[in-house]
């Protein structure tokens, strides 16, 4: 017989069902993700690092986990919460199951609870803690032990989630230094698809590093937690604003945005799925898009900025994309590299590219120096 695990949230409601993967005590933000399928590429997006993932769709598991569909090396979820969980795999590709990964990676899972009543909690009153417990320690003990969880240990994932070492995924094309946050392979995937000679790079590295680099642009990743956690970010991105070409992804967007001067603020229960339709003002066409965010950026500090809105969430009407109006600089909050998922947006990865031979063309071999005073940002 399968054991119990329980599943407490932080204003007391419990949920008891079915444990598969790892024992013991975990806690985290409880969220949720309306994928029907992706469940693999959810458990290893590092941007759920710290987070309690619960999946709408009700039928998780059967098809397992491949090799290929990672996208990260390893799953950063702080545990996984389904309504059924389908532990026999049926599918070629399948080399696992959901039960191996989280036991090999100490996550605790919970299948046979009510997600559609968690889901509407969390919709009603927000994302909020919650810790999923193997064991047999009482209510009160738990409350505690969630109570004693520093806001701290769920905050400054980014550290955790980044390269902490240079390394190179070479190409012909043009050359991207890819910030990494914790990002997800499909942003390397869709620069390698168009040929471009990558160097992906710590959290932390400083605008004079990239400088050496020499890149063509710089995509900036997706990662999880707040932007506000990721100051010494902010200060390279408004740095080399207007010096290189720049396109931001989530996490990427929100600290392009921070320094570009406009604000980021938390959602109430955020976008998490595979269908978020999404509008492109300048054409007026609907997107749909791969998302998985908690924070936004608040519309009311784009003014006095240089920013335009250029996308914007067709359900809350929050910003989804935005654009410098002086430097070749644009982001978008949603996942253009999605997988599985629509791939209607992957043209980005197209004008960024487009925006960085048009850069190079309007700066040909200039010095740096010169580059900044065409960017009217003087010498440094
Ligand atoms: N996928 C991401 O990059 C998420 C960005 C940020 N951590 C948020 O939750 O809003």
């Amino acid at each position: 017989m399968q054991a119990q695990a329980r599943l407490l949230l932080e204003d007391g409601t419990l949920f008891t069902g079915r444990a598969f993967g790892a024992e013991g005590e975990q806690t985290g933000e409880v969220v949720f993700n309306t994928g029907i399928t992706g469940y693999q590429e959810v458990l290893s997006d590092p941007s759920y690092c710290g987070q309690i993932v619960t999946m709408t769709y009700p039928l998780i598991g059967n098809y397992g986990i491949t090799r290929d569909d990672f996208e990260s090396i390893r799953p950063y979820v702080h545990g996984f919460v389904t309504r059924r969980y389908e532990p026999v795999p049926s599918n070629w590709r399948a080399e696992y199951s959901i039960d191996m990964l989280l036991k090999e990676h100490g996550i605790i899972g919970i299948s046979d609870i009510d997600t559609r009543m968690l889901t509407r909690r969390i919709r009603h009153q927000g994302t909020m803690k919650g810790i999923l417990t193997t064991g047999s320690k009482p209510v009160e003990e738990l409350l505690e032990m969630m109570s004693d969880t520093t806001i701290d240990e769920l905050r400054n994932q980014v550290p955790l989630t980044s390269t902490k070492h240079v390394y190179n995924s070479p190409g012909i094309g043009e050359k991207i230094v890819l910030v990494d946050y914790g990002a997800k392979t499909g942003i390397l995937r869709e620069l390698n698809k168009r040929g471009c000679d990558i160097v992906v790079v710590p959290h932390d590295t400083t605008a004079d590093e990239i400088r050496r680099l020499n890149p063509d642009g710089i995509q900036l990743s997706n990662g999880p937690g707040d932007p506000k956690d990721v100051p010494h970010a902010v200060e390279m991105v408004s740095e080399l604003l207007g010096e290189y070409p720049i396109f931001g992804i989530c996490l990427g967007h929100q600290l392009f945005a921070l320094a570009a001067g406009a604000n980021t603020e938390k959602l109430k229960f955020g976008h998490r799925g595979g269908n978020h339709p999404v509008k492109e003002l300048e054409t007026g066409r609907c997107y749909i898009t791969s998302q998985n965010h908690g924070y936004t950026v608040n519309e009311d500090s784009i003014k006095g900025t240089d920013l335009e809105i250029t996308h914007i969430n067709n359900n809350d009407k929050t910003i989804e994309g935005l654009k410098h109006t002086k430097y070749p600089a644009f982001s978008v909050q949603y996942h253009p590299e999605a997988a599985p998922g629509p791939q209607d947006n992957s043209y980005l990865f197209d004008r960024f590219l487009d925006m960085i031979r048009e850069h190079k063309q309007n700066n040909p071999q200039k010095p740096r120096q010169a580059v900044l005073a065409a960017a009217g940002k003087g010498a440094r």
